[in-house]
């Protein structure tokens, strides 16, 4: 099949690369010029495992192309995918702006009948906003061009997105077209056919189950974090709860990890705008906005530890932080629990060595640029060198199993701060650390 995939981000360059590897013809667009040039030149914009081979590969054969131009992809596709951002307005909506310029352009471009897939995460009602927009700039030039507007949510995980896209948990299609129906089987039959993983709906409930899927995850994680801070007031321990709940296949082990919050650029605005999708629609959902109260609390709760335990004034302290990315194997800090620590951390006029396997540049460039008490290590003993404690944010597979014996020489204080809770608390306390868990009492 011949697609075109407009927003090479996380989602569109995946999907793309995925559907150019299983023998379909694809054109990637995006206005970002650098970022097109760079993939032209084999210069990939995101760390993603696996992603720069298969990009190479493709853009080697020719089946996967490169352009800032929609026209050129318009006239030689005939499905064109919607994959652009759609970050949290100020009134915490999904920002359409970029969606609907991409409709736009579209209506005034597309020269054949075309397939308008809709990748994005929309609030519902936006397939209609996008059918509208196209018809206007149609009727602008009055020709009369058939279309079909559909929508096609995307569930993959960053840091195992290409794994997630090619084995789908399911691909969930909304569309009132049959013929646009069809077109999409036929696309998602590779990755569908040894399952009945292929679900066909109306278009908004498509657009529904994608929040409803992103919310019902951060409830988990939220509900489970609330029970590690009872935990830690009434004497129990929640990585023994976590394991005694999860074996019920009911409630089932995942998305159970309490921590230091959840971050990413999807469950924070997810959450967000279905809070605001059910107010506009006179409901107010009390459950989404407790979620993403318990979360904008749980993302100190590693700061409020190190408060506790050094006292208000940090001045003159220093700590190590292992993990800057919102979660391990990406690069990626949109709305890390890092920024939040080291933002509580340093205001309090403590200094931080930081080390992260990926994130680092991103950080520097973007997210704690502002920060000039922030320094860098290469590598991650580097960044426990004299330090007053050390705390893990991400729990990289790197920092799982580290020579304690090591850290405990570099360290200036053996102090642990562990937001993941990855080591064992026995094993810690009798080598001579002091380690402090999330959810577990402080003894
Ligand atoms: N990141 C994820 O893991 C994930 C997973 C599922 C769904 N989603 C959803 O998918 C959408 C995209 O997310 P992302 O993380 O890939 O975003 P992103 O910010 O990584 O990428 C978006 C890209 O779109 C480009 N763009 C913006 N306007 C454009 C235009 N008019 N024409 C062409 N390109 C344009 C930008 O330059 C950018 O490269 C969002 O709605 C997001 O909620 C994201
Ligand atoms: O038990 C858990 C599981 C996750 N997290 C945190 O939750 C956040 C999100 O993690 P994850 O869901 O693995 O990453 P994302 O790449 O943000 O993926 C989510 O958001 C995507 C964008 O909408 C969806 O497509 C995916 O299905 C959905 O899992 C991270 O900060 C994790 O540290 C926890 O704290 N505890």
């Amino acid at each position: 099949m011949k697609l075109s995939m407009v927003g090479t981000g996380y989602v569109g360059l995946v999907t793309g690369t995925c559907f150019a590897e299983m023998g379909n013809s694809v054109i990637c667009v995006d206005i970002d010029e650098n970022k097109i040039e760079n993939l032209k030149n084999g210069i990939i914009p995101i760390y993603e495992p696996g992603l720069e081979a298969m990009v190479k590969e493709n853009h080697a054969k020719g089946t996967l192309t490169f352009t800032t131009d929609i026209k050129e992809a318009l006239e030689a596709t005939d499905v064109i995918f919607i994959a652009v951002g759609t970050p949290q307005g100020e009134d915490g909506s999904a920002d359409l702006q970029y969606v609907l310029k991409v409709a736009e352009e579209i209506g005034k471009h597309m020269t054949h009948e075309m397939i308008v897939v809709d990748k994005s995460t929309v609030p519902v009602g936006t397939a209609d906003k996008v059918k509208e927009t196209i018809q206007k700039e149609l009727d602008k030039r009055g020709v009369n061009i058939p279309f079909h507007v559909i929508s096609n949510p995307e569930f993959l995980k960053e840091g195992s997105a290409i794994e997630d896209f090619m084995k789908p948990d399911r691909v969930v299609i909304g569309a009132e077209s049959e013929k646009a129906m069809e077109v999409m089987k036929d696309l998602y039959a590779p990755f569908t056919h040894n399952h009945e993983r292929f679900i066909a709906m109306d278009v908004r409930s498509a657009e529904m189950t994608k929040y409803t899927a992103n919310a019902i995850l951060a409830t988990k994680i939220s509900f489970m974090n609330e029970i590690a801070n009872i935990c830690e007031r009434v004497g129990a321990d929640v990585n023994k709860v976590r394991i005694g709940i999860g074996s019920d296949s009911r409630i089932g082990y995942s998305f159970i990890y309490p921590g230091c919050g959840y971050g990413g650029s999807c469950f924070p605005k997810d959450v967000q705008a279905l809070n605001k999708i059910a107010q506009d629609a006179g409901y107010e959902p009390r459950i989404i906005q407790a979620v993403e109260a318990v979360n904008k609390d749980q993302k100190k709760v590693l700061a409020d530890k190190v408060v506790k335990r050094f006292g208000e004034d940090l001045t003159g302290k220093r700590f190590a932080i292992w993990g800057l990315s919102f979660k391990p194997e990406t690069d990626d800090m949109r709305e890390a629990s890092s920024i939040t620590i080291i933002d509580e951390l340093t205001k309090r006029g403590a200094k931080i060595r930081a080390y992260d396997p990926k994130a680092m540049e991103e950080a520097k460039r973007h997210y704690l640029k502002d920060n000039p008490n922030v320094e860098y290590t290469k590598s991650k003993y580097d960044a426990l060198d004299g330090a007053d404690a050390m705390l893990l944010v991400t729990e990289w597979k790197e920092f799982r199993s580290p020579d304690f014996d090591e850290m405990k020489q570099r360290l200036g204080q053996p102090i642990i701060f562990d937001g993941r809770n990855q080591y064992n608390m026995e094993k810690l306390k009798k080598k001579g650390f002091e380690y402090h868990q999330i959810g577990v009492p402080e003894v």
